[in-house]
């Protein structure tokens, strides 16, 4: 091992989620945004940290994942990585930096690998977005794919219910998912779509599949953290399992701290100087 790396924790790759799939251990990926929840995540034991352009709603407060930017994108994976000892940590390409255009999609995942030292990228699509594929890869960089809902293509389907429950658009799907595992692409998330239909890919492709409501039948799971965790509210997806309530911890010891102040009861004698 290099002189300049400190610790000695064996680290995730992409090549030991492939051995994973083959092994049958369940892959486990979270979504992280900031440093200091990426300790926790690390610590936690989570396999992949996904540096979700999820950050738009849940980060920035924005309805949909398409304002974000590649800058913002940069920032966070950037903290991100500097939080990990263990996680193989992925960044999403955002809106507008890599459909039609393969250039502009290395450029961009280019600038990721370089700006943010995160380990791979992930963009959603399928066919339509081969050659931006093929280029990257081309590259070195890993690349992850994603299928089934896709929520930068919002506003083409008008809604986030479940894919892919006609037979030709899981043909489609199928064909989309072996074209990936094809190219090159470590892995794929599948969201939202049948269980079925999510079991048939995982069996018909040998990299893994991490499913956000694509059921138990895939190589692993991904959640959005702070959905897990309980933070965000008004989100109630069948696929959505809270570990946690942490919006009502965090807003009882918010109003413990306001009411101490407000009682001047901190700080005391031995919070001072
Ligand atoms: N907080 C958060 N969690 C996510 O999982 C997430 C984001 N944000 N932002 C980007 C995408 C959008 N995603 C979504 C959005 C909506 C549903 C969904 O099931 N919405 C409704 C049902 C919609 C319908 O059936 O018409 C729901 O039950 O909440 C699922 C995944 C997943 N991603
Ligand atoms: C939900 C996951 C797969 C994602 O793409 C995101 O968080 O942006
Ligand atoms: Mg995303």
């Amino acid at each position: 091992m290099s002189v300049h790396k400190v610790a000695d924790v064996k680290r995730v790759t992409t090549h030991t989620l492939q051995a994973m799939k083959r092994a049958g251990e369940k892959i486990a990926m979270l979504t992280a945004y900031d440093f200091s929840m990426a300790r926790i995540l690390d610590a936690g034991g989570a396999d992949v940290l996904l540096v979700g352009d999820s950050a738009s709603n849940v980060m920035a407060g924005h309805e949909t994942t398409l304002p974000i930017t590649l800058d913002q994108m940069i920032y966070h994976a950037a903290s991100v990585v500097r939080g990990v000892q263990r996680a193989l940590v992925i960044v999403d390409l955002p809106f507008g930096t890599y459909q039609g255009d393969s250039k502009m999609a290395l450029k961009s995942s280019i600038r990721i690998m370089k700006e943010s030292g995160a380990h791979a990228v992930k963009l959603e699509g399928g066919q339509e977005v081969e050659d931006s594929i093929r280029r990257i890869l081309s590259a070195g960089i890993p690349v992850m794919g994603h299928l089934g809902l896709t929520p930068q293509s919002i506003y083409k389907f008008g809604t986030y219910t479940v894919r892919a429950k006609q037979e030709a658009e899981a043909r489609r799907l199928l064909k989309d998912a072996k074209m990936l595992d094809e190219l090159g692409c470590f892995g794929m998330v599948l969201e939202k779509i049948p269980a079925e239909l999510a079991q048939k890919v995982s069996e018909s492709v040998d990299v893994p599949t991490i499913g956000i409501g694509g059921g138990m039948h895939c190589d692993g799971q991904v959640l959005v953290t702070q959905d897990m965790l309980g933070i965000t509210k008004d989100f109630h997806p069948r696929f959505l399992r809270r570990y946690a309530e942490l919006f009502d911890v965090i807003r009882e010891a918010t109003q413990a701290y306001v009411s101490d102040v407000k009682a001047q009861a901190f700080p005391n004698d031995k919070e001072q100087y």
